[in-house]
C-alpha cells in the first residue's frame, strides 16, 4: 500500500500541493483528475523521490529509496528513454537492469502498437514516444505504475483498444496512477477518481459508488469544481461585443 501523508510542496513561493494525503491500495486502478496547474504531475514527481516535499510518502510502511524504488514506474510525456538508442536496445537495457522485467509484455506490447523495433527513438513520432513510455512502464515488473498524460498524441483507435489490453494484461497487485484528461474515455476502466484543485485532494470516488448513484464521472468533476456553464456564453458575449 502506498500511503501520502500531507505532503506539501512549493516551487518558489509559489504552493503547488497543499496537504495531499491519499492511500493507494495494490490492484487498483486510480485516475487523477484536475485542470491544468492543478498539481498532478507534481504529485507524481514528489512519489518518485524527483523533488523534495514536507510530508511523507511510504510503501508498505517504508520511505521510497533506492531499496525500494523498483517498486515504482513512471511513464511520462516529458519522456524517460535514451533518444539515441531503439526499442530492442531498450528491452535489453531494462532487462538488465529490472529482475522482474517482462519481455513477453514488451514484444507484446510493442506488436500491439506496431512499433519499430530497429529505429532510434529520436526519430518516432511524439504519440510513438509516448507509446515507448507506456510499455516501459508496465514491463519493468512495477507494483505501482504512475502514468502522466500517458495518450498524448495518442489515435483514438490506438487510445480505446489500449485501454482493453491494458485491462486485460494487468496482474492483481499491479495498481496505476493515472493521470489524464480523457475524463470520459477513461471512466469505464478506472476503479477509482481522485480531484485535485489547486494544490489540495478536493475529491475521492470510486466508480462503483458513483454508478450507484448514477452519476457520471463528469457530473462528479463538474460538482467538484463547481463548473461556470456560463463561461462559454460569457467569453463569447465579451469577445464578440462590439462597444
Ligand atoms: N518547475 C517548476 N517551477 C515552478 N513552478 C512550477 C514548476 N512545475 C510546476 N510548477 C507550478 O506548479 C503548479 C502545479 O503544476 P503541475 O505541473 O503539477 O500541474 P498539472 O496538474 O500537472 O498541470 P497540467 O494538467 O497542465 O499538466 C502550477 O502552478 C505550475 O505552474
Amino acid at each position: 500500500m502506498m500511503e501520502i501523508k500531507n505532503v506539501s510542496k512549493s516551487y518558489g513561493g509559489k504552493r503547488a500541493l497543499d496537504n495531499v494525503s491519499l492511500t493507494l491500495p495494490q490492484g487498483q486502478i486510480v485516475g487523477l483528475f484536475g485542470e491544468n496547474g492543478a498539481g498532478k504531475t507534481t504529485l507524481m514527481k514528489c512519489i518518485l523521490g524527483f523533488l523534495r516535499f514536507s510530508g511523507e510518502i511510504t510503501l508498505d510502511g517504508a520511505a521510497v529509496t533506492r531499496k525500494n524504488i523498483s517498486r515504482l514506474s513512471f511513464a511520462t510525456s516529458e519522456h524517460s528513454f535514451f533518444p539515441n538508442l531503439t526499442a530492442t536496445a531498450h528491452k535489453e537495457f531494462y532487462g538488465l537492469h529490472f529482475p522482474r522485467f517482462s519481455e513477453k509484455r514488451f514484444n507484446g506490447l510493442l506488436e500491439f502498437f506496431d512499433l519499430p523495433k530497429y529505429k532510434a527513438l529520436r526519430q518516432f513520432s511524439t504519440g510513438q514516444k509516448n507509446q515507448l513510455e507506456v510499455i516501459l512502464s508496465l514491463c519493468q515488473g512495477a507494483e505501482y505504475i504512475l502514468m502522466d498524460e500517458p495518450f498524448a498524441g495518442n489515435d483514438v483507435f490506438n487510445r480505446e483498444d489500449f485501454y482493453k489490453v491494458l485491462l486485460g494484461i494487468l496482474g492483481p497487485t499491479e495498481t496505476i496512477f493515472l493521470s489524464t484528461h480523457l475524463i470520459e474515455e477513461v471512466e469505464s476502466f478506472i476503479g477509482r477518481a481522485v480531484l485535485i484543485r489547486r494544490g489540495k485532494i478536493v475529491g475521492d470516488v470510486s466508480m462503483l459508488e458513483l454508478e450507484e448513484s448514477g452519476r457520471r464521472l463528469m457530473d462528479y468533476v463538474k460538482e467538484t469544481y463547481h463548473y461556470k456553464a456560463d463561461r462559454v456564453s460569457k467569453a463569447l458575449s465579451d469577445l464578440t461585443d462590439e462597444e
